[in-house]
């Protein structure tokens, strides 16, 4: 079976890439570098063996994308990464995140459409909750008022998809991700922050590396136990076995609605110290810090109920985030002796 992966040699998609073809499926990728590079193409290679076919094509370009489903007329499934995801950005350019987010899954659903049968999946985020009522969260939460244009791309994407799928053949799953960290235990892949990284876990081995002076702890007054904002750390490889399992269900069809969501997280929540205590536990070092003002637009808390992910998809993400913490050092300290 043939896969297209959008935003494949990006950090999601180039985990779940090795998941497909340890899985046995023959994937094809699109990426336009924008957040990646060709050097992920051999990481793949070095952990799967594999020579993943590869287009750098940017999906802002209607007619590519209309051209490459012609010379690909037998995708039977696309897990949809492609996007930009910076928050800050988002705000400060919002057209740019509404040219990128929307348009390129305009373009997809509409070759999707023509056929007679398509498989979507599309990678979602906690965000749509915004600040859920109830802890953890699950998927019937309401959605709440997008905090920026990123949040709300993810939002009207869901949205598009939902519409399309009623009237069309596409079936579709919206996989909503928690906060995914780490790489992957060969450290051939993982994550690569372009600048100053924006997410916790990057800051901190980016910090512990001696690249930054020290981790800011965005806030240490909030309702929690220890004052810190709690999120739900996934590995990374474990969501990228989600999406396998996800795509199997999407094309054995079994009881499937057209359209199903699922959270995508451990179920724990963790505090930012406790974060950094994991960091420090599993790297055998001590992280600078401080503590500063909270960050414009974080929520206090969000974490997953994962039961309709383990019971519907029979998927539970494996690994503890220790392991996520060290599996996010080794790699940090691999591409830095690079
Ligand atoms: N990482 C997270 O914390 C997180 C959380 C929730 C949802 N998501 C979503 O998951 C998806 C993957 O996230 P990621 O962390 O792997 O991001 P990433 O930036 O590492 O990967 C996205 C990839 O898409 C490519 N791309 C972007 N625009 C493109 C375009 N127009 N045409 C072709 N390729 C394009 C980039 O070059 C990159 O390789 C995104 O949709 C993101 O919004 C991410
Ligand atoms: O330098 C930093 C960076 C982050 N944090 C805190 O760490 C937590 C996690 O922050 P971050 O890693 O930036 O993740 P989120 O803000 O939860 O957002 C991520 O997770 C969301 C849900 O998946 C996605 O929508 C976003 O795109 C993605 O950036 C938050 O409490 C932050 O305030 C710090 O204290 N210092």
């Amino acid at each position: 079976m043939k896969i297209l992966v959008t935003g494949g040699l990006g950090f999601i998609g180039s985990h779940t890439v090795v998941e497909l073809q340890n899985q046995g499926f023959e994937v094809v990728v699109i990426d336009n570098l924008s957040n990646s590079s060709l050097k992920v193409l051999d990481g793949i290679k070095a952990i799967t063996g594999i020579d993943t076919v590869f287009e750098n094509l940017d999906l802002r370009e209607k007619e590519k994308v209309q051209d490459f489903f012609k010379r690909h007329n037998d995708i039977s499934g696309v897990i949809h990464f492609a996007a930009s995801k910076a928050v800050g950005e988002s705000v400060e350019n919002p057209l740019l995140y509404y040219e990128n987010n929307i348009n390129t899954l305009v373009y997809l659903l509409q070759e999707l459409q023509q056929k007679q049968e398509a498989s979507f999946i599309f990678s979602s985020s906690c965000t749509v909750y915004g600040q859920a009522e109830k802890m953890p969260i699950t998927e019937d939460a309401s959605v709440q008022p997008a905090m920026s244009p990123y949040g709300n791309t993810k939002q009207i994407g869901e949205e598009i998809i939902t519409d399309t799928a009623k009237v069309t053949n596409i079936n579709a799953i919206l996989l909503r991700y928690f906060n995914p960290i780490g790489a992957h235990p060969s450290t051939e892949i993982g994550e690569l922050p372009l600048g100053v990284p924006q997410n916790l876990v990057p800051f901190i081995t980016q910090t512990a590396f001696g690249l930054r002076k020290e981790l800011s702890v965005y806030g240490d007054d909030y309702p929690t136990p220890d004052g810190t904002a709690v999120r739900d750390y996934i590995h990374v490889v474990d969501l990228a076995k989600a999406h396998v399992i996800a795509l199997q269900r999407l094309l054995n069809k079994k009881n499937l609605n057209k359209v199903e969501i699922f959270n995508l997280g451990t179920g724990t929540g963790s505090s930012v110290l406790e974060v950094i205590q994991s960091f420090e536990k599993v790297s055998g070092q001590k992280l600078a810090y401080k503590i500063v003002g909270r960050r414009e637009g974080d929520v206090i808390s969000a974490y997953a109920n994962t039961d309709t992910a383990n019971n519907v998809l029979g998927w539970k993400a494996a690994s503890t985030l220790d392991e996520a913490m060290a599996s996010a050092w080794k790699w940090e300290q691999k591409i830095r002796k690079q």
